[in-house]
């Protein structure tokens, strides 16, 4: 059965690549990749000198791709499938005031009325709600969603509470994203084949989203050229429940979207259960036996939830490259 507890067949985040927003070979590479989700990043992956420049080559970027900024994102229309998130540093960070790198990177971007906005090293719920007020008083569509960052001991030590904030953000928190560098750095925790020491830490993370409705993507895998190793964590990720996992190089897309689609024996399975409760003889049963198996009406709605998800992702891997 499909591993994933994803709740919104239609909301698709396999492969959420992030793209340095001071890179302008990467930003121009990104309309011929079949990633789900860009995150712009103005935060770690841009030197601390080059914070203006970055945020200025972003805006240039998004306005060349969506001209009537005022319009929203073509998404919306379903003309743009690709998510886009704007990863912000952190409100807390730097020179307070009118001067402080977040807030001025909020202003330059939300004209743009991205998909999100990823915030990181959220460390309590205050720092969401913070964010959440502006976006109220600036009169920002509710289309931009928030996400955040779980990547510091605070930060998981209140995961379950951050999650929670959702529901008192005006409903705009939508996905936690653990960042396993941060926490590494913080905690000491080596990096190791399989993460035996970092599971716990990304299970909880999982278990706060899903608590409050929230998407989970995993951590980025630092090691650009181990395919097989990449392959493995993503497997290990899906395992987990995790919606898919962030990346930092084009090279793992495809085996992103291969490890977080549909497994084609899930969706034969899914389809017998379907068929197995339509049969005459089964109307009304709550239980019922199938294949030597006991299969419940929660296990129908699962598999349901699966069909639909494959027909939205054959229809979207068919509309993009
Ligand atoms: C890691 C990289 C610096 C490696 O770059 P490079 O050596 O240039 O890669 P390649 O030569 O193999 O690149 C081949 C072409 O692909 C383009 N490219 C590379 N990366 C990307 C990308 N992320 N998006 C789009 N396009 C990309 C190159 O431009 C080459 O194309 P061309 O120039 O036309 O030949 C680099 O991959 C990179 O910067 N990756 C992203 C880094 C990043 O965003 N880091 C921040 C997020 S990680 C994080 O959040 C950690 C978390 O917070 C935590 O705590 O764990
Ligand atoms: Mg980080």
């Amino acid at each position: 059965m499909d591993s994933s507890t994803n709740r919104h067949p239609a909301r698709v985040r396999r492969s959420v690549l992030t793209v340095p927003a001071d890179n302008p070979r990467a930003l121009a590479k990104l309309a011929n990749l079949a990633c789900d989700a860009v995150i712009y990043d103005l935060e770690d992956a841009v030197a601390p000198e080059n914070k203006a420049a970055a945020r200025a080559a972003l805006v240039a970027h998004l306005d060349a791709l969506s001209p009537d900024r005022h319009a929203g994102p073509d998404r919306q229309t379903g003309k743009d499938p690709i998510e886009r998130i704007v990863r912000i540093n952190a409100l807390s960070a730097g020179e307070q005031g009118p001067a402080n790198p977040g807030l001025a990177d909020l202003e330059a971007v939300l004209p743009f009325a991205p998909d999100a906005i990823l915030l990181p090293k959220v460390e309590n719920p205050g720092d969401v709600q913070q964010v959440a007020d502006h976006l109220e008083e600036a009169d920002v569509p509710a289309t931009v969603r928030l996400w955040a960052m779980i990547e510091t001991p605070r930060g998981l030590l209140n995961v379950a509470a951050i999650a929670a904030a959702g529901r008192t953000s005006g409903g705009r928190l939508d996905c936690l994203v653990p960042g396993l560098n941060d926490l590494a750095k913080a905690t000491g925790v080596l990096p190791q084949p399989g993460r035996p020491y970092l599971v716990p830490y990304l299970m909880q993370v999982l278990l706060a989203a899903r608590a409050f409705g929230l998407d989970a993507i995993d951590a980025v895998f630092n090691a650009i050229s181990d395919g097989a190793g990449f392959a493995e964590e993503c497997r290990q990720a899906r395992a987990m429940g995790f919606d898919g996992k962030m990346l930092i190089h084009p090279a793992q897309i495809a085996p992103a979207n291969a490890a977080f689609g549909i497994d084609p024996a899930d969706l034969a399975r899914a389809r017998a259960i379907i068929a197995a409760f339509a049969e005459p003889d089964q109307a009304g049963k709550g239980v019922i036996r199938l294949d030597g198996e006991m299969v419940e009406l929660l296990h129908l709605a699962q598999a349901e939830r699966l069909v639909a998800r494959a027909a939205h992702l054959a229809a979207r891997d068919a509309t993009t490259i």
